[in-house]
């Protein structure tokens, strides 16, 4: 017997049916809509999927997840796209979910302090919300005003206040998401106690949408800070930025401590929109930041930052009297990122635990030093938390294909050494598909085993977001 082969729907037929789930108008095909939302930051793939579709209800991304399984088309989510390993690209014919509507504010619980978030809430929207409830939503970055809650988790974003405050992860308090099935799970419910087994949540916290899509977060709130206070310290050299960073611990409870070299420094104050902190030119630079709840904790600051200054650890430096002073010297750091971006970096984002950054960086340096002589190279990142940016800037003369082909050569010796000192590959910017092939370089065998069964479990036919983290 002939068995009968069931016509396959095209691609235009598939996309008529995506329409009928959603509201009309709210599944885009134009040119302009595929580029812009089928990429993040990143500037390695070009973007190449087949629509974006833009669901407003928990129901619609569940209809949409049933509809990829039953078509077997790979689905990419989409927050702010302000990504740096290309977790929210679809270069391969995917349908990008974009939550641009899902982005209300939906509950404010006082006595818990939580916050109810769609997923397509801004993460500045949650900071102000905050504010004007007398708390603080302590997760933040130079992309606050872009980046979204459903990607913030999805990434588990750290940024410039992990020191204190920790990643993204120590904020969420429960999550519903659409499992790769199309299921809807609650987890955890909001509670702060819960030992009913495994916490499913935090498996969909930096799972990159591999798992399924938050549809909706209760993020928790903190005590505002009092009276914030930076210090901008320039350093002789790079050994002496840790001593100072222990001087400053012992004596205070810092919410930031960041460094930059000069090189990083000098592009920002090129922009020309941005103060500089003090004259002596320095190779490296420490911003901290405390705050100064009393008289007596600002003399503290100034009793330890005279100290580092005897010791030789600090050359010269600056304290925050205003609020303006203190914004205008965080520019000095947070503006790096995005004013190199004009170079087309190439990126690593490497961690080792604090003790371990001295002699780590030297090797890593050394590396960098000998296989990139004529590359100009970038420094900077959340030395506190042991997270160190490294970007190597694009020669005008080089295309982007040589340049990222060179630096890939590099890149074996550099997570040699992130292996050797047991760090990350990646310690906040996630994998995606930039750093997927090397994943190796920080997760075992077992563990990559472990992680696949995972994403089998939740994601059976592997629509969500594929080709992130592993293939
Ligand atoms: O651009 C980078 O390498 C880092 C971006 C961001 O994580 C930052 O710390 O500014
Ligand atoms: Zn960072």
């Amino acid at each position: 017997m002939n068995r009968l082969r069931v016509p396959q729907m095209t691609h235009a037929a598939q996309i008529e049916v995506l329409k009928t789930l959603v509201e009309p108008g709210k599944v885009l095909t134009d040119a302009d809509s595929l580029n812009a939302y089928g990429k993040d930051w990143t500037k390695h793939f070009a973007p190449a999927p087949l629509a974006i579709v833009f669901p407003k209800t928990v129901e619609q991304v569940q209809a949409i997840v049933r509809w990829a399984n039953e078509h077997r088309i790979g689905l990419v989510p989409s927050g702010g796209r302000t990504g740096l390993s290309a977790a929210a690209v679809a270069a391969n014919g995917e349908v990008v979910v974009a939550f641009d509507y899902m982005n209300q504010i939906l509950a404010f619980n006082e006595y818990d302090r939580t916050v109810v978030c769609q997923p397509g809430v801004v993460t500045k929207q949650l900071q102000l919300f905050a504010e004007d409830k007398g708390l603080y939503y302590p997760v933040d970055f130079a992309s606050s005003g872009s980046s979204q809650i459903g990607g913030n988790i999805g990434t588990n974003a750290g940024g410039i206040k992990v020191i204190r405050y920790g990643m993204t992860r120590n904020w969420v308090a429960g999550l519903k998401v659409v499992t790769g099935t199309g299921e809807l799970l609650e987890l955890n419910r909001d509670l702060i106690k819960n030992a009913t087994g495994y916490d499913l949540r935090q498996l969909f916290i930096g799972a990159e949408g591999t798992l399924g899509f938050v549809v909706e977060a209760t993020m928790r709130l903190e005590r505002a800070p009092k009276n914030l206070t930076a210090m901008v310290l320039g350093t002789p050299d790079f050994d002496s930025i840790m001593p100072v960073l222990h001087a400053f611990q012992n004596k205070l409870d810092l919410t930031a401590f960041e460094f930059f070299s000069d090189k990083a420094l000098a592009k920002v104050l090129a922009r020309g929109d941005v103060p500089p902190a003090f004259e002596t030119d320095c190779p490296f630079y420490a911003l901290l930041e405390f705050e100064a709840a009393t008289e007596e904790v600002a003399e503290q600051a100034l009793a330890t930052f005279e100290h580092c200054v005897e010791q030789g650890w600090v050359l010269d430096g600056v304290m925050s009297q205003s609020e303006q002073q203190l914004q205008n010297l965080w520019k000095l750091r947070e503006y790096i990122s995005e004013t190199i971006s004009h170079w087309t970096p190439y990126k690593n984002d490497i961690s080792v635990t604090v003790g371990k950054v001295p002699a780590f960086l030297h090797d890593i340096d050394a590396i960098v030093e000998k296989n990139y002589p004529d590359f100009e190279v970038i420094w900077f990142g959340h030395i506190g938390d042991g997270n160190l940016h490294l970007n190597i800037l694009k020669p005008e003369d080089l295309s982007k294909d040589e340049f990222f082909a060179k630096c890939a050569v590099v890149n074996k010796w550099v997570f040699e050494t992130v292996q050797k000192y047991n760090g990350s590959i990646s310690a906040e910017h996630g994998v995606g598909m930039t750093k997927r092939d090397y994943l190796h370089y920080s997760r075992s065998e077992a563990e990559i085993a472990c992680m696949k069964a995972i994403k089998a479990v939740f994601d059976p036919n592997g629509i969500m977001n594929p080709g992130k983290i592993f293939n």
